[in-house]
């Protein structure tokens, strides 16, 4: 198996006609963590979404290959079978389905037919992953989130993350509104997945989960591009600095008056 890979090339993506990315390039391979930050508002979710084919998002410019083969092209389904998963900011409860139910279903799904997880190796896998990620075993015949707090849907979200072994993973702010512990057992997840054949873009506005999880590489998001890229010591500068020596730097005026101009 060769390593998964994504590449962006001059993605531009607009939600109700808004232009919200404007010429964005990355690309990442089996093996490395990417982390982008950047201020609010600069299309960092938006990324995300487009790229899971959420429909409120039109690509009007650019390709983005999966394994080389065209990720636009694909169902939002066919993305996630191929080994594309997004861990997202806000994940939505499932009343009814329970948490073991909907992880068996996912893996399953990826499956060819007869090739499905037998319910032994099921149970063995999701008991270990839980205890890795210290989740009471309650928590698999609890429905999907509901009724989950903050801390545990993201923990939640890992524990996905783990079953599912994607190739390449997306995990948007999955640091917001984590205690201590729980942002060292999140990370404790991720790098449990460290591996040659997984690739990942964590989305993040804060150094610290950085701190837990070494990025390869750290890209800057402004204005609905990557404007500056650099090693884990430019997300250190950030979490001094804030965003305006960028600014400053590359002559970017502010956010929202630039916008309004567009
Ligand atoms: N469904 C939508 N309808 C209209 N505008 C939207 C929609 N989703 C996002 N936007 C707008 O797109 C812009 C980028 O939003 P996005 O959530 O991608 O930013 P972000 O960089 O992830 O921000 P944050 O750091 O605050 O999470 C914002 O101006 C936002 O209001």
């Amino acid at each position: 198996m060769t390593a998964p890979n994504i590449k962006i090339e001059n993605l531009h993506v607009s939600i109700e006609g808004k232009q919200i990315i404007k010429g964005l390039d990355l690309e990442i391979n089996g093996g490395e963590i990417h982390a982008v930050m950047g201020p609010n508002g600069t299309g960092k979710s938006t990324l995300a979404s487009a790229l899971m084919g959420h429909p409120k998002y039109e690509i009007t410019e650019g390709t983005v290959t999966f394994d080389g083969e065209d990720l636009l092209e694909m169902e939002v389904d066919e993305r996630a079978k191929a080994g594309l998963f997004l861990a997202m900011q806000y994940p939505s409860e499932i009343s009814g389905v329970t948490n073991a139910d909907f992880l068996r279903s996912s893996i399953n799904a990826r499956r060819e037919e007869g090739k499905e997880i037998s319910l032994m190796k099921f149970i063995r896998k999701m008991d270990s992953k839980m205890e890795l990620l210290d989740m009471d075993e309650s928590f698999s015949q609890r429905y999907l989130n509901e009724g989950f707090s903050g801390g545990e849907k993201k923990r939640n979200e890992i524990l996905q993350l783990l079953m599912l072994e994607p190739k390449i993973a997306i995990l948007d702010e999955i640091d917001s509104g984590l205690d201590i512990d729980a942002l060292k057992v999140v990370s404790k997840g991720v790098n449990d997945m460290r591996n040659p054949d997984f690739g990942c873009l964590i989305i993040t506005h804060y150094q610290r989960l950085l701190n837990y999880i070494t990025p390869d590489k750290v890209h800057v998001m402004m204005q609905g591009r990557i404007v500056k890229s650099g090693g884990p010591e430019l997300a250190q500068r950030l979490e001094e600095e804030g965003y305006d020596w960028i600014k400053d730097e590359l002559g970017i005026k502010d956010e929202v008056v630039q916008t309004e101009q567009a």
